[in-house]
């Protein structure tokens, strides 16, 4: 029933999921062409030192927001056992032979995208989709991994043909940006 399908990966902590995972979500349906995205609600980022909420509670808060039926709200990290995105990114594949992943994140996690575990390995794998978020707009484009893949990267009117691009191939995605994170609901509680 999947092959074929173009599928976005959105993996985030989701501490909790705010409009701003909702907006990038829809612009990345829209703009890149994607039939699904899947929110990979993390079981913890190997980079945060902070433990996140519990995954139960996590998950039903995000479901709340994921209202588009093209969306799926999943713990398969967790059931999986992987933590590290280029593990889970390998499995899913594995997995699903013949879908079409794309790897999406926000610019801010562009900016330190090269402190990920065998984040080259990932790139070589899946394409991956940037959107544009305050405050690093700028930064991630002079990124140390945005430099690396500079060859890779496709220009915006490109973005449509992002899942069907043998990777590397990456995209930064303007659109209109979000100010809403987890920091500042959690500062809010
Ligand atoms: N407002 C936003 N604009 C663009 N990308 C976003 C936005 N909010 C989250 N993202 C992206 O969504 C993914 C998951 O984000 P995450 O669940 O960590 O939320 P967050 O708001 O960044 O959390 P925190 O404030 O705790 O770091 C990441 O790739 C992040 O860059
Ligand atoms: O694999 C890594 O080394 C790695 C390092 C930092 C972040 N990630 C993943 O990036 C996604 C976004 O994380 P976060 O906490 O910013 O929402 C989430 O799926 C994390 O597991 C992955």
């Amino acid at each position: 029933m999947l092959p074929g399908l173009r599928i976005g990966l959105l993996g985030g902590s989701f501490d909790p999921a705010h409009e701003g995972h909702v907006a990038i979500t829809q612009a990345a349906l829209r703009r890149f062409r994607l039939d699904r995205v899947w929110w990979l609600v993390s079981p913890g980022n190997p980079l945060k030192a902070r433990g996140p909420a519990p995954m139960a509670e996590r998950l039903a808060h995000a479901r709340r927001l994921a209202t588009d039926p093209r969306v799926l709200v999943t713990d398969v990290e967790q059931r999986l056992g992987t933590r590290m995105t280029a593990d889970t990114i390998a499995a899913l594949r594995r997995i699903y032979p013949g879908v079409r992943f794309v790897w999406l994140m926000g610019s801010d996690n562009l900016v330190q995208f090269h402190r990920w575990d065998r984040w080259r390995q990932i790139a070589a794998s899946v394409p991956i989709g940037v959107l544009a978020r305050p405050g690093s707009r700028t930064s991630a484009r002079h990124s140390i991994a945005a430099l690396a893949l500079a060859r890779a990267r496709l220009p915006q009117w490109q973005a449509g043909t992002l899942a069907l691009r043998r990777p590397p191939a990456w995209v930064l995605l303007n659109l209109p940006m979000s100010r809403q994170s987890s920091t500042a609901l959690r500062a809010r509680k």
